[in-house]
């Protein structure tokens, strides 16, 4: 007696010092098979959702569902009372959990099954002890075996109950940091509110989306009408990025001509063509460490997206004559007004481009989709000719806020931009925009005739010299072209497309020549 009492003190203190409940419940299957001589012995743990036993020490995949009778432990744990089978009853049974427990039993003959419960009563499980020609009932009342029996459910109950509550604090935790981390997005998204404004819920969504995509190094893709702030959305991706120190390189693949475009991306070594009188870093170099921002990627020549695929899989590329490859670790952005899709059906776009682009598609909803941005809108440019004139209107009055909204805006916010700084012009100091301020002829014009018959011929240009006065035919001619492109784009409100094709010319070509005479989208 006194020789059993030491061992099942030495015994407890094992089991007591075990870390956690895989380790207890190996440290008492091992004490079971070496106190009373069985070949094996498992723990059958009850799942969580009490539907369920399982067996990790043997094979986790191993399961034995609780209502499922055609194995013993359903019946054992249903009467809470132990049980003894015999080798036979079980081949008899034909469980295939079964006969794997038995076949993994050290060629046991006889298995013992006995209900584990916690001290409220609470079942944790089942223990199964195998062996050759036991004397079960024998064992079973045995004190130290009820004894260990008692003190590995107290013990398991106690395990269970600390991992409950590490996993509730776990759960805290992350609940508490997913709220914080909705609390910075929502810090953030206040802030690129400033910029990219607008209360509607189309840029709600559309700034969550800039923060998300700014959180990530996926290649994004802003699709939306001319004018809606595809720039500005991608100006918002680099700042609120890990790169926001890092360089924000933006490319306007319309404004460069075919031939200069690869060279401005890809640069050249010293001496690459005639006139490579020294080397050039291309703008993909340039943007090592930041974000570049493909603007018009939709206008891309096809040569030219092959290379930059094959850039944005390996960030290498070869400047023209250069004997090797250069890496650079750029993210990009890419922006288009182009429906893509379109593009591609029509052979002028990649279609293995366009997915490698789209890993973070973004599309900016048009303004007369939104008209509850107008007012915010109006007020923030209202505010920012304040700031650079030190001097303007005082805000807008609904009536001429009526007045904008059944329009249609087909230049976008830009458009409603160049509106509302013309409409400063024309209004007294300290006083509120009115609708007769608002270009309201041009504003109806759009509106009831198609965009093309609007006349802006009539008005005289400024630049343009008169007949007799010209003594430089070159210099008359580009004067007027600038006029015409500038009245153009006026007219249809910055949108360079409807422009170009009203002008019959290549978007490109109008591009590069808004560029050489320095007219601005706005005219
Ligand atoms: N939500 C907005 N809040 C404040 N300003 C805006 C907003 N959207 C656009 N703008 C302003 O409108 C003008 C045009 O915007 P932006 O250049 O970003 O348009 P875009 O879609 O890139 O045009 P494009 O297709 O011609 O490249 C800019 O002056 C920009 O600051």
């Amino acid at each position: 007696m006194q020789m059993e009492l030491h061992t099942g003190i030495d015994l407890a203190v094992e089991l007591l010092r075990q870390p956690d409940r895989a380790a207890l419940l190996g440290c008492a299957t091992a004490q079971l098979e070496q106190v009373f001589g069985l070949s094996r012995s498992w723990v059958l743990e009850l799942e969580a959702s009490g539907r369920t036993l399982i067996c990790p020490a043997l094979d986790a995949e191993l399961r034995f569902e609780c209502d499922d009778f055609s194995h013993p432990f359903a019946h054992v744990l249903r009467e809470g009372k132990a049980l003894a089978l015999s080798s036979v009853a079980c081949a008899r049974l034909d469980h295939a959990g079964l006969s794997r427990l038995f076949d993994a039993s050290r060629g046991a003959d006889s298995i013992w099954i006995q209900p584990l419960k916690a001290g409220n009563n609470r079942t944790l499980g089942v223990l199964v002890l195998c062996g050759l020609d036991p004397a079960w009932d024998d064992i079973a009342g045995q004190p130290l075996y009820k004894g260990l029996l008692a003190l590995i459910g107290l013990q398991w109950a106690a395990h269970r109950d600390r991992d409950d509550r590490l996993w509730q604090q776990r759960l805290l935790s992350r609940s508490l940091s997913s709220l914080r981390d909705t609390e910075t997005e929502r810090q953030k998204s206040d802030l690129l509110a400033r910029s990219l404004v607008g209360p509607s819920r189309a840029m709600a969504d559309l700034r969550a989306q800039v923060i998300r995509a700014a959180g990530t190094q996926l290649s994004v893709l802003v699709q939306g009408e001319t004018g809606c702030g595809k720039d500005l959305v991608a100006r918002g991706i680099h700042d609120f990025s890990e790169r926001s120190d890092g360089p924000f390189i933006v490319v306007n693949c319309a404004a460069i001509p075919d031939s200069l475009l690869e060279n401005e991306l890809f640069g050249h070594t010293k001496g690459a063509f005639s006139g490579a009188n020294a080397a050039k870093q291309g703008l993909l170099a340039q943007a090592n460490g930041g974000t570049l921002f493909l603007d018009e990627i939709g206008d891309m020549p096809m040569a030219l997206q092959s290379k930059l695929l094959r850039v944005l899989e390996t960030r290498q590329f070869r400047p023209l004559g250069a004997r090797g490859e250069v890496h650079s670790d750029f993210r990009l952005v890419a922006a288009t007004h182009q429906p893509l899709p379109t593009r591609i059906q029509d052979g002028e776009f990649r279609r293995d481009l366009f997915y490698r682009l789209s890993q973070f598609p973004v599309r900016v909803t048009p303004l007369r989709d939104r008209t509850e941005d107008l007012e915010p809108l109006c007020r923030h440019f209202i505010q920012r000719y304040r700031e650079r004139e030190g001097r303007g209107p005082l805000g807008i009055s609904s009536h001429a806020l009526e007045y904008l909204k059944p329009y249609a805006f087909p230049g976008n916010v830009r458009e409603l931009r160049n509106v509302i700084e013309f409409a400063c012009v024309q209004t007294p100091e300290q006083e509120d925009i009115q609708a007769e301020d608002l270009r309201l002829d041009a504003l109806a014009s759009r509106e009831e005739a198609p965009a093309g018959e609007a006349d802006s011929t009539a008005v005289p240009q400024p630049g343009v010299p008169v007949l007799s006065d010209i003594d430089d035919l070159r210099a008359a001619a580009q004067a007027f072209e600038a006029a015409v492109i500038s009245a153009r784009l006026r007219q249809y409100g910055g949108n360079r497309a409807q422009a170009a094709e009203s002008l019959g010319l290549p978007k490109r070509t109008l591009a590069h020549k808004c560029q050489k005479f320095n007219v601005t989208e706005t005219g």
